[in-house]
């Protein structure tokens, strides 16, 4: 690997792309596609995204912090339509992208910004989890701010149902005072309350184990979280469901990658296509979704 700013590294057992460019610093697994850094230079080369203290790297288990992509289920397999649940073979919670390896396809340089290309193509691996052909491509565009788009190409000849999740982890200082703006009005699934629809008055925050699937009125959104030391601003595009998470204090004792005091300083905000908002590819189709982060300081 030749380029300016890239280099090929590894941590553990995984192999990784180490951005070192003047604007920001990054890191990228190639297994599942996986940013675990992503420190700007304004943001004093801190890291925008959260990455667990204890994170292992271990072949075949998705590293705790950074993005995760869930793909092409989201969350247990049987909380998942029926269409989807049908279709799936091996029930790995969050699907199987995310512990699979990814090929690098391209890269591109500039002082700006930096674009990694890596895609995931059906396999035999895969067909033991999903019993479909696809391709599947994670572009990250790296700059002032971080980009992530995920294109799913139908290249089987049926059509195809899924679910999917950009499982964003975020850092904050202060669990207790984090507010997310950006959801006033919506509905959100409480998965911890029967799954029952709830409706959303005001900012969301965090007083106990949260998980919530955020059922929003448009697909491009923005939501900005508010924490006393920074504010991150999460666009996302083809994506009317979001995914809000914090596991608090006694889910914290049994996660895996974790320890019991982590949940004060993390929370994901997961752009979705979920429950009704699963996609339908017919073949040849493609469908993109998207997220946008930037980190400034609160004021
Ligand atoms: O531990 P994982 O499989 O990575 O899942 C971590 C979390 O992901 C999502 O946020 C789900 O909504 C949670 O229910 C789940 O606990």
């Amino acid at each position: 690997m030749k380029y300016a700013f890239c280099q090929q590294s590894g941590l553990h057992q995984l192999d990784s792309i180490q951005i070192d460019h003047p604007l920001f610093k990054a890191t990228l697994l190639l297994q599942g596609a996986q940013i675990i850094e992503f420190s700007p230079l304004h943001h004093h080369f801190q890291n925008a995204l959260w990455l667990s203290p204890s994170a292992e790297y271990n072949k075949g288990e998705s590293v705790r912090g950074g993005i995760p992509i869930c793909w092409p289920w989201f969350g247990a397999a049987d909380k998942n339509p029926e269409a989807i649940r049908q279709s799936i073979q091996r029930p790995v919670a969050h699907g199987f992208a995310r512990s699979s390896l990814w090929q690098l396809k391209e890269i591109k340089e500039s002082c700006h910004q930096i674009e990694v290309t890596l895609i995931l193509t059906s396999s035999d691996n895969s067909r033991q989890y999903w019993p479909y052909d696809f391709e599947l491509e994670a572009r990250f565009t790296l700059g002032r701010r971080l980009h992530l788009q995920l294109t799913t190409l139908n290249t089987d000849h049926r059509s195809v149902n899924y679910s999917q999740a950009l499982h964003t982890y975020l850092p904050t200082n202060s669990i207790s005072e984090t507010r997310i703006h950006g959801a006033h009005n919506s509905h959100y699934i409480d998965a911890l309350d029967q799954w029952q629809l709830k409706p959303q008055r005001g900012n969301i925050n965090f007083q106990g184990e949260t998980d919530r699937i955020y059922q929003l009125n448009i697909s491009a959104q923005t939501l900005r979280a508010v924490t006393p030391a920074h504010t991150l601003t999460l666009r996302q595009s083809n994506s009317r469901s979001v995914v809000i998470w914090n596991p608090w204090i006694e889910k914290s004792k049994h996660l895996s990658q974790f320890s019991p005091n982590d949940y004060k300083n993390m929370f994901c905000i997961e752009t979705a296509n979920v429950l009704d908002d699963a996609v339908i590819l017919a073949p040849n189709a493609s469908h993109k979704i998207s997220m946008q982060l930037s980190i400034e300081a609160s004021s």
